[in-house]
């Protein structure tokens, strides 16, 4: 469902070249849930949001569902971005709008009908329990919430795959939870593929079937969740696994403790 073929990009920072992201593969099957991990600047992101080219590749091609992303015209990967919807750390919903208006907003510009755009928009917000807070502002909600509503605004076209960067980074462990939980029931139920970046392995844990540890800019290894014991070969991965229950992202985040 998602293919990277050699992807790599690098940035200019200044006079320096900065190699985000090395020559890199993965392919992501439909239905699945990627992970990526690994610490502050190893490419995650970048990688992530060369998925739907909000960050170009400086080489290498992406495929959606068998499209090739790098060789289309803008109209047609407008298009083709309405099939891939994305979530971010700080929900990035427009302040002054309220809820509904906030995932109606991605439908104008899929040129719905106004009446069908209300109906869609009260879908998707039922889809993540807050069909009653349609007129509030983001302002009057939660920080859980508001990722929620940023959850229903990401599924308003039916995308076939969903990009999520640090979807709960800036939420406590028990909204966590109930974000994991709606991810994991929009994957089941609307069959929707899952590429998640997160920095916690807990969330890695709970919620992906298959889990990439990045380390400067490569993947270093792929672990298959779904088998009963999983172990890493690289130290970055064992390391990730054996501090499984470190509770500060501070810690996470300074790669505290790794010796690699
Ligand atoms: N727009 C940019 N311009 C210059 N350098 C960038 C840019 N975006 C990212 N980088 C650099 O590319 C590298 C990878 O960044 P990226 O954000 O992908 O890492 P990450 O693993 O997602 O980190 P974090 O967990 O802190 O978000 C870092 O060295 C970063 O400083």
């Amino acid at each position: 469902m998602i293919t990277f073929r050699e992807v790599s990009k690098q940035f200019k920072a200044g006079r320096q070249w900065v190699e985000a992201v090395r020559p890199t593969s993965l392919h992501v099957e439909k239905g699945q849930i990627q992970g990526i991990i690994g610490f502050s600047g190893a490419g995650k992101s970048t990688l992530l949001r060369m998925a739907n080219l909000l960050e170009l590749p400086t080489a290498g091609e992406v495929y959606i569902d068998g499209q090739e992303l790098t060789g289309l015209s803008a109209g047609e990967l407008r298009e083709a971005r309405r099939s891939i919807g994305m979530v971010f750390q700080h929900y990035n919903l427009l302040s002054n709008e309220t809820c509904a208006a906030n995932v109606e907003f991605v439908l104008k510009a899929a040129k719905l009908p106004g009446r069908e755009r209300k109906r869609r928009a009260e879908e998707c917000l039922e889809i993540v329990g807050l069909a009653d807070k349609a007129k509030q502002y983001p302002a009057q909600l939660s920080g859980g919430q508001k990722q929620r509503v940023a959850i229903a605004r990401a599924l308003a076209n039916n995308p076939k795959v969903l990009l999520c960067d640090e979807p709960t980074s800036a939420l406590d462990p028990v909204t966590t939870l109930s974000i994991l939980e709606f991810l994991e029931k929009i994957n089941r139920e609307l069959q929707v593929t899952i590429m998640l970046v997160t920095h916690e392995i807990q969330v890695a844990k709970r919620l992906c079937s298959r889990v990439a540890v990045m380390e400067g800019g490569a993947i270093t290894e792929q672990l298959d969740m779904t088998l009963p014991e999983i172990k890493p070969v690289t130290p970055l991965g064992q390391f990730l696994f054996d501090t499984a229950e470190v509770s500060s992202s501070s810690v996470w985040r300074r790669g505290e403790g790794y010796r690699g």
